[in-house]
């Protein structure tokens, strides 16, 4: 588990924050071929009168809810804040849209800057580009020149890690400003996360699992 290894097991916050996060199954598709979906829905309701929520496999971690309750909010920036101040951290890049939520509160904390990473054509200056790949097709960060200086120390902060392929193109595009990249860190991190490969051997910081159902049935 993401919370053993990250040495939190025994934090009481966590639960609260896993709690807070409300998972909203079949969002913003259904996983499964609909037809294969409803077939299995049938068998499910059948014989464990179960809605089939979890043959779908997508189980979105909707973070909104964890705004609105205020421990929860407070208790997941407090964690961060707790571990990357007094590191010398310079930057703090937040992923669009998500990582816009947490980055900033963090940022002030420690005092450092918080830099957005960007989807493409959000930023009017000058911008170096890094694509990544998606489920289906292709996505793009961007990061304004002259954000970062050569030589400064980032963490880059996202509600949540899931293949990885977002928090490396990050990464890259940190480091080809010349920034060191001391450490991702996440609200939520997939379990099966094949990101961990992939995140260009930089350590990976979670707070919790995805849950997998609120109200399945
Ligand atoms: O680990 P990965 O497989 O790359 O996925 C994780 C990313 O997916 C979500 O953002 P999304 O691309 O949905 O954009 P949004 O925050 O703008 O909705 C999430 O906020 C992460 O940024
Ligand atoms: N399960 C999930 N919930 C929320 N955002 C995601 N981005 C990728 N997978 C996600």
């Amino acid at each position: 588990m993401f919370a053993a290894e990250n040495g939190l097991k025994s934090d009481p916050r966590l639960q609260g924050i896993s709690e807070a996060i409300r998972v909203v199954p079949h969002f913003p598709k259904q996983g499964l071929n609909s037809s294969l979906v409803f077939f299995f829905g049938v068998w499910l309701f059948n014989y464990f009168c179960c809605c089939g929520c979890c043959l779908t496999g997508i189980m979105f971690q909707d973070i909104t809810t964890l705004l609105l309750d205020h421990k929860a909010f407070k208790d997941t920036v407090d964690i961060f804040v707790d571990r990357y101040r007094g590191m010398n951290i310079s930057v703090v890049a937040g992923v669009e849209a998500r990582g816009f939520v947490f980055g900033p509160a963090i940022a002030l904390a420690i005092g450092a800057k918080f830099v957005p990473l960007r989807k493409p054509r959000k930023l009017p200056g000058e911008v170096i580009s890094e694509a990544y790949e998606l489920e289906y097709g292709t996505d793009c960060l961007e990061i304004h020149v002259g954000a970062v200086q050569s030589g400064e120390r980032a963490i880059v902060i996202d509600d949540l890690v899931a293949t990885g392929g977002t928090l490396s193109a990050a990464i890259r595009l940190l480091e080809r400003v010349g920034a060191e990249v001391i450490e991702c860190a996440c609200v939520i991190g997939v379990r099966e996360v094949k990101g961990q490969c992939r995140l260009n051997g930089k350590p990976l910081y979670i707070l919790v699992e995805p849950r997998q159902i609120d109200n399945c049935c």
